[in-house]
């Protein structure tokens, strides 16, 4: 239950698009102009959710689940099929004018607008139009991300000279320039270098913690949401499957947890104890059922001379993977 008024609150959002079809082949192009048939595809059903402010979301799912689409139309690009959204307090596809200062969709794969000729700081003196941002709060908040986000040596460039990482830096201090108060990030570290990639996510949570901005991101990187996201909703065929913290989600989608555990003796054999998935010496690495998890470790204990046990949850990229197959699973069956 969430205290304050929700920053996001979604209820029972829908989005259909409709997509004209056509057979292969020359005669049925000829056809499909005169009769031109479609299809309807549900990007998302009956989606309900909040996010307090303040608050790092992980909106996650697999491709195709509907994620993009509900950025677009959280961040007013589209109008949805049915259903209510509010943003601080907003319907986002009114684009008020006060509404689009508050909030920002940067996407991953796009991360810079369509002025590739123009220089970054260009770039930066247009936006400052755009947004009203007035000259004094412009040098401040230019110097703060620009050290932030290491902009100085790139300030003087062209965008179409970046590169896809520098895009990315500059396109997300394009996109804070104003101080929105609301973050839809579409994939921010898609394609980056493993360093670049830790930046982008040093800066977000720096970014959300100094303003107190509402976060929601979308990333197929699990060190993403793993190091930015206390919690997870993750989509399926347009609607909510999962919605809690990453043990809930563990819990919840993956039955079996691992026990590391190193015993004095030499080559102890502990396959009676669960599957053994690591044996090296004395150090051997078990996954047991999750109930049987307290069983197992005081039945270790009991019998062998144990120099150190940890109880593990699988990485949160296996969970994923599991949770992905299991959605596939129930999809095939249906
Ligand atoms: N402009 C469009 N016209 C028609 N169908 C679309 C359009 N945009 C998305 N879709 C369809 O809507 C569904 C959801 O797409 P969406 O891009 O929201 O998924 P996603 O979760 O962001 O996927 P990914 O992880 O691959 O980026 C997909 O079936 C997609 O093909």
């Amino acid at each position: 239950m969430l205290t304050s008024e929700p920053a996001v609150a979604v209820t029972d959002l829908s989005m259909t698009y409709r997509v004209p079809v056509r057979d292969a082949g020359l005669v049925a192009a000829a056809r499909s102009l005169v009769h031109r048939r479609f299809r309807d595809v549900h990007a998302v059903q009956n989606l309900s959710f909040e996010i307090a402010p303040g608050q790092i979301v992980g909106f996650l799912g697999r491709n195709g689940a509907g994620k993009t689409t509900t950025m677009k139309i959280l961040a007013g690009i589209l109008h949805p099929t049915s259903g209510r959204v509010r943003v601080l307090g907003e319907v986002p596809w009114r684009r008020s004018s006060p509404y689009l200062r508050k909030i920002a969709l940067i996407r991953g794969s796009q991360p810079i607008g369509d002025a590739p000729e123009l220089t970054v700081l260009d770039s930066f003196r247009y936006q400052q139009v755009l947004y009203d941002v007035e000259e004094p709060q412009f040098r401040r908040n230019l110097a703060e991300l620009s050290s932030l986000l290491d902009l100085d040596n790139i300030l003087q460039r062209q965008i179409r000279a970046l590169s896809l990482g520098e895009r990315m830096r500059a396109g997300l201090a394009l996109a804070l320039l104003y101080r929105p108060k609301v973050l839809f990030l579409d994939e921010p570290t898609i394609g980056l270098d493993v360093s670049a990639a830790r930046m982008i996510r040093t800066f977000i949570a720096q970014y959300s913690a100094q303003t107190g901005a509402t976060v929601l991101l979308t990333s197929h990187s699990m060190v993403d949401v793993e190091t930015l996201c206390p919690r997870m909703i993750l989509v399926d065929e347009g609607s909510i499957a999962f919605d809690g913290d990453r043990d809930e989600l563990s819990s919840a989608f993956v039955p079996m947890k691992l026990i590391r555990v190193a015993i004095t003796d030499d080559e102890p054999d502990l396959s009676a104890y669960g599957d053994v998935l690591h044996h090296s010496g004395n150090q051997v690495l078990l996954r047991v059922p999750r109930h049987a998890v307290p069983a197992t470790t005081a039945r270790l204990l009991s019998h062998f001379a144990i120099a150190d046990l940890s109880v593990e949850e699988p990485s949160l990229e296996n969970v994923m993977d599991q949770v992905y197959q299991g959605l596939r699973g129930i999809e095939g069956a249906a």
